[in-house]
């Protein structure tokens, strides 16, 4: 058995574990990460990259299909599903290098491609070697949760670690979840030209803006995307040709089964009693500092952390834990500023309180103002004019902003800087924006907050009398 002794120890090599990784090697520290599987993790492999090439794809064959309200007549896209699985592969080997092993070791990580396991409160081991670290993050992300569905186990069915494998296109797919992986790969597969059903137990987009929800479902709907909602999925049955979900609002039957009810941490093979390190279905039991409650050594980033999963959070907390553990300095995760996109075309993205999360903090306090991009010349001249975005105000500062519609995920960029700094709503409506651009749907939003007091206010219009009638 080797021994190494470290100053940080990082278990997962994915969006977490590789930031922090980089980060602190370069300013000085010993690190040693472990990687049980594949460098990058779930996003570069599993998750948003090869989603996102995909969707690219699907974007491709959709704009060609409907050009005819542009003037540019309607071509059939010959889609070759292959073929854009290979764009996918092709996508991830060009990111692949920024997070291999041999990047990492010539930062001067040591990188072990072992899973690891805490053996006690101090040391982890990983394959032949023990590793005794003055300080370990536990990264190791999350993995689909696939739940005991009666029959499930008699079918073939595919996760988001196997989806992105198949060539053969899927003439009916039926998708096992309405959120966002769900619904972005209901999408991408129905603009590739497979039939679609969507089964959702619950709301789909359940955990955005209903308002916002439904405009973004009424136009997957549009697209020939069935989604059946408050349908639970009670049993599965399958022939060898045709898989049936058992439903309570009917039976739904495609060529092939997605499952994508939501994540379930990975904690499995960590022994974290050993480590004496408590932990809950949602990941390692951490503090505001992302420090375990129960073992001062051990930090939680990412999709383990117990919080929002995703890779800009992981990031985030990356740059928490390197302030901490490198520095020694106080440092806490914030949550009111973390922004979230979902890449359905319109895209929907959320950042701060919702609509009814602020009501609910802040009462009668809250004005929630109201753009719709009907009003967005830009939007017009692209037929893009579908969307809206609201923004939750309390004395002059915004406190969450949600949109659906074209860009928005690049839109609420501005909104998650205006939260994340404090500013006030003026500092969005006094920035000046190129013309005509999507982005003025924030000034314009920003406008709509300013309007009422300047134009509908009796004193703003004796102040302008008075100063009219004085002057030369
Ligand atoms: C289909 C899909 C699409 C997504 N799209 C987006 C998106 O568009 N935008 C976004 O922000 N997020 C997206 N996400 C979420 C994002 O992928 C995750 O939030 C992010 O990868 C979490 O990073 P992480 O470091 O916590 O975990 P990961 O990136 O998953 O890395 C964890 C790593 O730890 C390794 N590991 C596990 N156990 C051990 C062990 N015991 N020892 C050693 N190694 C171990 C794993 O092999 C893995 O490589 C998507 C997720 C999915 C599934
Ligand atoms: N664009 C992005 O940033 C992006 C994209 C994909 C995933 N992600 C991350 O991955 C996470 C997981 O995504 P997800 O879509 O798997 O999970 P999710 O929890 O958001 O959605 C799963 C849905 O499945 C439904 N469901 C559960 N059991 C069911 C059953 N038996 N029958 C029918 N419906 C059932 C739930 O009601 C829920 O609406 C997200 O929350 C997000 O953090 C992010």
């Amino acid at each position: 058995m080797n021994r190494i002794k470290t100053d940080i120890c990082i278990i997962g090599g994915g969006s977490g574990g590789l930031s922090i990784a980089a980060g602190a090697v370069q300013m000085g520290a010993k690190v040693v990460l472990l990687e049980g599987h594949k460098m990058g993790g779930d996003c570069l492999n599993y998750g948003c990259v090869p989603s996102k090439a995909l969707i690219a794809s699907a974007k491709k064959a959709y704009a060609m299909s409907h050009g005819g309200e542009l003037g540019v007549a309607d071509a059939k896209a010959k889609v070759d599903y292959a073929a854009a699985k290979d764009h996918v592969a092709n996508v991830i080997a060009t990111i692949e290098p920024h997070d291999s092993v041999e990047r990492f070791e010539g930062l001067g990580v040591k990188v072990i491609e072992e899973f690891g396991r805490f053996i006690s409160k101090t040391e982890v081991q990983a394959g032949d070697t023990i590793i005794e670290a003055r300080r370990f993050v536990v990264s190791t992300g999350s993995a689909p949760f696939v739940p005991p569905i009666p029959g499930l186990e008699n079918v073939t069915y595919y996760t988001n670690e196997n989806i992105f494998d198949l060539r053969e296109q899927p003439k009916h797919l039926i998708v096992i979840g309405g959120g966002p992986i769900g619904l972005e790969m209901a999408q991408a597969h129905a603009r590739l030209g497979s039939k679609v059903t969507v089964i959702e137990g619950m709301k789909a987009l359940g955990k955005d803006d209903p308002e916002l929800a439904a405009i973004a479902l009424y136009n997957l709907r549009a697209e020939g995307i069935e989604i059946v909602e408050e349908a639970q999925a009670e049993k599965i049955s399958g022939d060898g040709k045709t898989i049936t979900v058992h439903t309570p609002k009917g039976d739904f039957s495609g060529s092939h089964l997605l499952m994508a009810v939501g994540r379930k941490v990975n904690i499995d093979k960590l022994d974290l009693d050993k480590g004496g390190i408590a932990h809950d279905r949602r990941g390692l039991k951490v503090g505001p500092n992302l420090r375990s409650v129960t073992n001062k050594r051990v930090y939680a980033a990412g999709d383990v952390a117990g919080g929002l999963q995703f890779t800009h959070v992981a990031g985030y907390h990356a740059g928490v834990l390197i302030r901490s553990i490198l520095f020694g300095l106080p440092s806490k995760q914030r949550t009111d500023h973390i922004p979230w996109a979902t890449y359905i075309d319109p895209e929907m993205a959320h950042v701060g309180l919702t609509e009814v999360d602020a009501r609910k903090k802040y009462g009668g306090n809250v004005e929630v103002v109201r753009f719709n991009y009907d009003g967005n010349d830009r939007a017009i001249a692209e037929r893009k004019s579908t969307g809206l975005i609201k923004v939750m105000v309390v004395k002059g500062r915004p406190v969450g902003a949600s949109i659906v519609g074209h860009l928005a995920g690049e839109l609420i960029g501005m909104w998650a800087m205006a939260i994340a700094n404090n500013m006030k709503m003026s500092a969005i409506a006094n920035t000046v924006l190129p013309y005509p651009t999507i982005s003025e749907v924030n000034k314009r939003a920003a406008g709509a907050y300013f309007s009422p007091k300047l134009f509908e206010s009796d004193r703003v219009k004796s102040i302008v009398g008075f100063v009219q009638r004085r002057l030369p």
